[in-house]
Order: C-alpha cells, then structure tokens, then sequence
C-alpha cells in the first residue's frame, strides 16, 4: 500500500525546533521534521514520548514554548485560522453529543466547518463508510469502531490540504481497519498529506510513506520504515529483540527505543 511514488514534495506541514512543555517539564525538545503533498507520515514513539503534545501543538490546541510551524504556508501561531481551515483533525469520540443522530451530527458539524451538505450528501458519506443503515441511529448507540468512521469523515468535510489522525485504528477489526487505510490512501491520491500517530508497527509498515520514531520528545529516527530495517538490520540491539530470525520494524522501533516499559 505504501509502495507508490510520492508524486510532489510540496511541504503541506513543516515543524521546526519545537519546545512543548508543561510547567517545568519538557514533553517534546526540539523536533523538527516536514510533510509533503501526498505523503502519508507517521509518528511512533513509546507511550509518554511526546506524539499527541507535538500532535497537539499542530493543532494549535497548546501553545509551544518555542518553534515554528506551518501548515500550508500558514503560521499556526501566527495566522491560525487559515492554518486551521487547510487542517483537518480527528475528533475523539467523546468530543461528539451523543444524543444527536449520526445524520445531525454530519449536517452539524458540516455548517460548523463552513460546507453545509445536503441531504443527498449527507446519505452519500454514510454509504461511504457504510452507516446508512443506521442514519437514524443517536452517536451515543455506535459501537467504538463505527463512532471512528463517522469522525475521520467530519474531519475531511472541508477537504483539507493536512489530516491528522491520533491512533486512528485503535479498538477497530481488521475490516474497518483495511477501510481506514483504504481512505487513507484516498486522501494521499488527491496530493493531500497526512500525519497519523499508531503504535502499530504493522500499520505503519503497510500505510506511511516515512516515519519518525520520537523517544523522550527527541526525534531519534526518520525515514522509509524499508530503509529503517535496512539501515538498522545489523544493529545488536535489533537483532536481539528479533524473534523469528526475519527483522521488522518493531525490533528496530525496540532496538532504538530499548525494552523497559514507559511508565
Ligand atoms: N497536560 C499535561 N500536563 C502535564 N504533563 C503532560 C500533559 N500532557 C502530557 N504530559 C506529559 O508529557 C509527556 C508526553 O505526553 P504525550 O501525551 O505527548 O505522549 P504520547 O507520545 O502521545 O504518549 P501515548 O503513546 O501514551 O499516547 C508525558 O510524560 C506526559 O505525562
């Protein structure tokens, strides 16, 4: 899935130097690192690395301490509306009324991104993700899985240039899993970029076109998941954590990351 050529290298999102901190503690340290127009990117890191705050920060949910960053040419400090019209992010599904009715919800939050759908459009998008059946049906009654479908389409109302999807397969089988990616590949095919954050190496190996591996909010690695097996496949610390004797990109992501569960 992820063997087709990045075809542009327009850099939709760019992250330079960024500092988040809470307090006194500093979550991310200077992480810098571009996406480009239909590039599918993706950020893996132990629990606590520092993925949702630089994640967060792109979206201009937190303030960073210091750094730049930009999402088609626009400043998320400086010009943040526009950053966030060309932005698109994946609600949780907490962030949803569940008393609303899926096809509320979608009209909703379609006005809310300034492209009101019709009722045609809004029927076209849940057969797109396969929830026609249940239009009717209040937010609250959706399983986990179905509830993930209905906001990774809100998050594409508006068409944006940039996704961000903060483990968006998290709890979903392996049917809706194959469909996200399926759309993922979707948005890659119009020159849009996306940004996702898994702890998935199998998704990782099979949907990003590039990783970065982030480690107590330092970016240590960056590259093709092949070329990181390639380039890290001789290391001792890779091959010792291997366990059929064929290197993946989990024994690397463990090789650089080490084995001591994060608290
Ligand atoms: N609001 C906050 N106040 C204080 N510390 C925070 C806050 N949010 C995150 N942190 C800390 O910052 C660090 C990075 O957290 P972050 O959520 O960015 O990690 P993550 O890589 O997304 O982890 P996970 O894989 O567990 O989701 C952690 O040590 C976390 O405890």
């Amino acid at each position: 899935m992820n063997n087709s050529p990045i075809t542009s290298s327009v850099p939709i999102l760019e992250v330079s130097q960024l500092h988040v901190s809470y307090g006194t503690f500093q979550a991310v340290k200077g992480i810098s690192f571009s996406v480009s127009s239909g590039e599918i990117f993706g950020l893996l890191g132990p629990n606590g690395a520092g993925k949702t705050s630089t994640l967060s920060a792109i979206e201009g949910l937190i303030k960073p301490q210091s750094g730049q960053i930009t999402v088609a040419g626009f400043s998320v400090l400086e010009k943040p509306l526009y950053a966030k019209a060309n932005m698109g992010v994946q609600l949780q599904s907490t962030s949803f009324q569940a008393e609303l009715t899926i096809t509320e919800i979608i009209r909703l939050y379609s006005g809310i991104y300034g492209h009101p759908l019709t009722t045609a459009e809004v029927n076209a998008k849940l057969e797109e993700i396969n929830l026609a059946d249940h239009s009717k049906k209040k937010f609250g009654e959706l399983s986990g899985g179905q509830q993930q479908r209905v906001s990774l389409v809100i998050s594409t109302i508006h068409d944006p240039q940039l996704v961000l999807l903060d483990e968006p397969t998290t709890g979903l089988d392996p049917q809706s899993r194959r469909q996200l990616w399926d759309r993922i590949d979707t948005i890659k095919a119009k020159g849009h970029a996306v940004l996702l954050t898994t702890h998935s190496m199998e998704e990782a190996e099979a949907v990003c076109d590039r990783i970065a591996i982030v480690d107590h909010g330092q970016l240590i690695a960056i590259d093709t998941p092949e070329a990181l097996i390639a380039q890290h496949r001789n290391d001792p610390d890779v091959i010792s954590v291997s366990r059929r004797g064929k290197i993946t990109l989990e024994d690397v992501f463990i090789g650089l990351t080490g084995r001591a569960v994060r608290s």
